[in-house]
């Protein structure tokens, strides 16, 4: 009898084209999503290398987070340079290199992660990426959906596939039943304050149990999504008849008989019973209540009947010392009820809380507050549809008057004041109520306050004017809401305005030239690092901190290092630069970072955050662990990630503190300084990632001397699974080529 295995494991081990020696294995990637801000410098690789881009039929563009909110022009109009000229860029690439792309005018245009499922694009049993932390979103269809950065977005336009290491296993079981007004954010968030922000690090979590099995396909992806907050790489779950029900009839699922077998496959993918997995963990949906968060991590959650904790209380060190960070941050007093914190603004909104079903459960809690809700005096509330469609949507069942009746703003689809990458930003100081998923200092605007909390909760702050438990409002059954109709297919693949069908072709593929591996275009290569170390004490120390998004609007990989930072080297009201450790010397020549704080790099995918550090001078981090993504941002662009216990790395941050020089060894794999000449620290890194650094190979080249295996699988691939392949919008348009059409349908 064959070993048992996870829902992880099969998906995994249906995809690897090649194992290595050395533990890691070549997987194949089904579909790949892209958006603007992380892919410019991918296409310039492609161009420079001549590259081109493998599988265009599996890989879907589209642009969200610097698109305006306020209104649906042209990409020329969009006022800001930076966000127009990657926007334009976009445009370029995907016309160049003819990729299927939902630009800002076209009907299906939205926040990558809510336009994947809604077209039908993300399937069970898949691998999917996309440059976004957020691609374990797509988990929630039984996929297997991870963050990359720039650097392997170009590698899988390239190849298709990825080199990794396998993550382990972790299963979370919520059983029971939630009570009344708790839904599937609260769910989220307790998992993360249970669990922490690293807790998930080197891990797939798969989600199980009956409250699982009942949520709606939309709630299941809130919860994958805020996978990544809890440092996990990507969130799963076992598909089944609310996934296929949900999936029927979308433009880019299967049909016909195609259907039926994928059905009956997708109906394999399933933990065995007998599975073993590395972490369990087991809650009790019983216990969970509407939450608000008060800090500056993700972790930081209080049941909105509670109060602002105090960091005395908290027994780990580290900890107490990020909560006092936070509640100065976040200017909070311990001890202060959660309900008497008042708001400024209130975005309702984003990948995680975007979705129709989102908006239903804030337009309730304002139907429920009767004919004269209104949001509070002083009070700015947007309301920022995750896609077009699901603004079209709305508004075909009236929730747009319902909130615009109140006094809420009723925008156009993007990321909006998630990340504050277009114009929508919250200002220094002001507090908002958000349903993003990440209240890192900064995140939705240098020096902005953010609480996390539910849809509804956050419709209920809007109203008071504080944060506020939404079980206060109650529809009452002639408030309900109602009827709804969902849009129809044709609707959501926009045929009638749109003459775009989808069609079946056999897939192009485009083959790169096949090289041995030689050394990277940059030149670049890690051996014997020695310098001055600097020593930070900050946990959770996350991609938004790093570089803040402000400096992601780039189109090039250069000059990052005045990011780096930024917001803890300059004052946010007057930009003034304040002491910082890296402006300070000997420091400002550091070539070395030691964190004490464990989750270094976590959060957002941005590979920013690595160019910004290596931009500056540092080349190697020590951490006791490291965001997955970060990471692989690291050994991408030939820096090394060094992971040590915390204790050692506290006594290493004692040397970088005192001034003196260290040594790390790549060859040897170990750290000397000061008097540990003749007893050096040993660490570990895979031999894969060593010799690619050691011997700066391109990983590119290095991955198309397995082009053979890399053909055989995608043979093999479309006689098993015929519907992965060649799916994709033909351009019908009259008298237009394939060569010159407009790729913004
Ligand atoms: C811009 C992108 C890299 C980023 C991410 O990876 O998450 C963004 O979506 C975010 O939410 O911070
Ligand atoms: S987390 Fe925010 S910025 Fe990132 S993809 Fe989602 S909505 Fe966009």
């Amino acid at each position: 009898m064959s070993h048992p295995q996870t829902l992880y494991d099969k998906i995994w081990k249906d995809h690897v084209v090649t194992s290595q020696e050395n533990g890691l294995d070549l997987v194949y990637i089904d579909r790949h999503l892209i958006h603007e801000v992380c892919t410019p410098q991918a296409f310039d690789g492609l161009r420079a290398a001549g590259r081109p881009v493998r599988r265009p039929d599996c890989t879907l563009a589209t642009v969200d987070h610097n698109v305006p909110t306020a209104h649906r022009g042209k990409t020329a109009l969009i006022v800001d340079p930076e966000s127009r000229a990657q926007c334009e860029a976009m445009d370029r690439n995907v016309r160049e290199f003819g990729i299927s792309y939902f630009g800002l005018q076209d009907a299906r245009q939205g926040i990558v992660h809510v336009v994947g499922p809604e077209q039908g694009f993300t399937l069970p049993g898949l691998t999917c990426v996309c440059g976004d932390s957020h691609t374990s979103t797509h988990g929630a269809f039984g996929a297997l959906a991870f963050g990359i950065g720039t650097s392997e977005v170009e590698h899988v336009l390239a190849t298709q596939t990825l080199m990794q290491k396998k993550s382990k296993n972790m299963r979370i079981t919520i059983d029971g039943t939630l009570p009344e007004g708790v839904n599937s954010k609260d769910l989220a968030l307790h998992i993360i304050s249970i669990i922490g922000a690293s807790g998930g690090n080197g891990c797939v979590i798969e989600y199980a149990g009956s409250v699982i099995r009942g949520l709606s396909m939309e709630a299941r992806m809130s919860i994958c999504n805020m996978s990544i907050e809890a440092g996990s790489r990507s969130g799963v779950i076992a598909p089944d008849d609310i996934t296929f029900d949900y999936l029927r009839n979308r433009p880019l699922a299967p049909r016909g008989e195609e259907w039926e077998r994928a059905v009956a496959y997708w109906r394999t993918l399933k933990s065995d019973e007998d599975a073993k997995f590395d972490v369990e963990v087991s809650i009790s949906a019983s216990d969970i209540v509407p939450v608000v968060t008060w800090g500056t991590s993700p972790q930081d959650v209080v049941p909105i009947t509670g109060t602002v904790p105090d960091p005395a209380t908290f027994s780990d060190p580290d900890r107490r010392k990020a909560a006092e960070r936070a509640l100065i941050y976040m200017d909070l007093v311990p001890g202060t009820p959660m309900a008497n914190i008042r708001l400024d603004n209130v975005f309702i909104g984003s990948c995680t809380n975007g979705r129709i079903e989102d908006l239903r459960a804030a337009a309730n809690i304002v139907r429920a507050a009767g004919a004269d809700a209104a949001v509070a005096a002083g009070v700015r509330a947007m309301v920022v549809p995750g896609s077009s469609l699901v603004k079209r949507q709305a508004e075909a069942e009236g929730l747009d008057a319902v909130f615009r009746r109140a006094g809420f703003e009723w925008r156009e689809a993007g990321c909006s004041m998630c990340v504050g990458m277009n114009e929508d930003q919250l200002a220094p100081g002001k507090r908002c109520a958000s349903t993003s998923n990440r209240n890192f200092e900064g995140r939705q605007g240098a020096g902005g306050r953010t609480h996390l909390m539910s849809p509804s909760m956050a419709a209920a702050a809007a109203l008071r004017g504080a944060l506020t438990d939404a079980r206060q409002f109650r529809l009452s059954s002639s408030q309900a809401a109602v009827a709804i109709e969902p849009l129809t297919p044709e609707q959501l693949g926009v045929t009638l305005a749109l003459s775009n069908v989808i069609s079946r072709t056999s897939p192009a593929i485009h083959q790169p030239t096949t090289r041995a591996p030689t050394s990277s275009a940059s030149g670049k290569v890690f051996s014997v690092l020695k310098g001055i170390a600097a020593p930070m004490y900050i946990e959770n120390v996350d991609t938004d901190l790093i570089i803040p998004k402000q400096f992601l609007k780039t189109i090039s990989r250069t000059g990052m290092a005045r990011g780096l930072f930024y917001n803890l080297r300059n004052d946010v009201n007057s930009g003034a630069a304040v002491d910082f450790i890296l402006d300070t010397a000997p420091y400002d020549k550091a070539v070395i970072l030691v964190s004490t704080g464990k989750n270094f790099g976590c959060g957002s995918s941005r590979e920013h955050a690595a160019w910004s550090l290596e931009d500056f001078g540092i080349r190697c981090i020590v951490a006791p662990s490291f965001g997955d993504i970060f990471r692989n941002n690291c050994f991408q662009n030939c820096m090394l990630p060094i992971e040590l216990d915390v204790e050692t790395c506290r006594s290493l941050a004692q040397d970088a503190a005192a001034g003196i020089e260290f040594t790390v060894d790549l060859e040897r794999q170990e750290i000397n300084c000061g008097d540990r000449e003749g007893s050096p620290i040993q660490f570990t890194i895979d031999s894969f990632r060593r010799n690619c650094l050691l011997n700066g190979y391109d990983n590119i080249a290095a991955t198309m001397q397995h082009a053979e295996s890399i053909a055989d699988f995608e043979r093999q691939r479309t006689t098993n699974w015929p519907w992965l392949d060649g799916v994709g919008y033909t351009s019908q348009k009259e008298g237009k080529s394939s060569e010159n059409r407009s790729m913004d349908w």
